[in-house]
């Protein structure tokens, strides 16, 4: 058993050890942080699927133990999404401002800035946040779908599984294009940066169970402008929280941005 404590205390550790490594990447080009192995290109094609580390083996599984014991609590449960019948929303667990938006301002947004400068990677200033669990007799797997986000963090936290992996389309591919999808491998404690427009899903797992920390982050000078679910300006609605991440002030426009890596 982990009282809660005892997770937010060890939080810092997984964040920590990987952070105090990324941030002196903020300022760097893509290709200086590839060549030096620490963000990988997951594809040739550059489909701009980024592998980063992010978590430790002894933070993942501390994190999991608290997330089944929730699961066994009483508490009330929402889950993530239509898609999932297991899983956890973690602002339930009063999440977000201790680890979510501190893991998103400080650590992911210095690499989203640099590798999604195009679609608000930037200004990134809201998220929803969830694990997802596959298991046999559970869920096995998800179909394609692009997310309600615009940048997305995939974090596989374990536990043992095979197979699983994701597959990636186009963007935002034609629903009648004959589909050509890339499989892109979970590697444990590793994360993967994906664009949310991205046509994504994940195969079925055929043995143990899979836990993923997925983190839709989102920026609302880039949403406000159009809603990247219906493609339609927004139509807003008093929400708790982040909401879906619109904000009503239009003024804000994505910062403008230069290639740095075509600069000598
Ligand atoms: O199962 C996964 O790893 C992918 C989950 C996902 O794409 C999502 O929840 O948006
Ligand atoms: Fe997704």
């Amino acid at each position: 058993m982990h009282p809660l404590p005892y997770v937010y205390a060890s939080l810092p550790v997984g964040i920590k050890i990987q952070c105090s490594r990324c941030f002196r990447f903020a300022g760097i080009t893509t290709t200086w942080l590839q060549k030096r192995g620490r963000i990988r290109s997951c594809h040739p094609r550059d489909k701009r699927i980024y592998r980063l580390p992010v978590f430790t083996e002894k933070f993942c599984q501390a994190f999991i133990e608290e997330l089944e014991n929730f699961e066994q609590s009483e508490m009330p449960k929402g889950r993530p999404n239509s898609m999932n019948n297991y899983g956890v929303l973690l602002n339930e667990l009063g999440l977000d401002e201790g680890f979510i938006t501190p893991l998103r301002e400080k650590y992911l947004q210095p690499l989203t800035a640099l590798l999604y400068p195009d679609c608000g990677g930037g200004c990134l200033d809201s998220h929803k946040a969830f694990v997802v669990k596959y298991a046999l007799r559970e869920d096995l797997d998800l179909s394609s779908h692009y997310d309600n986000a615009e940048v997305t963090l995939n974090v596989s936290l374990g536990k043992e599984f095979t197979e699983g992996s994701l597959y990636f389309a186009e963007f935002r591919q034609e629903p009648n294009a004959i589909p050509k999808y890339i499989e892109v491998e979970h590697v444990p404690f590793y994360g993967l940066l994906h664009q949310g427009g991205q046509m994504h899903g994940a195969l079925p797992i055929a043995s143990g169970e899979r836990w993923n920390l997925i983190i839709w982050m989102r920026s609302s000078a880039i949403r406000n402008q159009r809603c990247p679910m219906c493609n339609r300006e927004p139509e807003l609605v008093e929400a708790e929280g982040f909401g879906e991440g619109f904000t009503r002030s239009r003024e804000h426009r994505p910062p403008q941005t230069v290639d740095v890596c075509s600069l000598h």
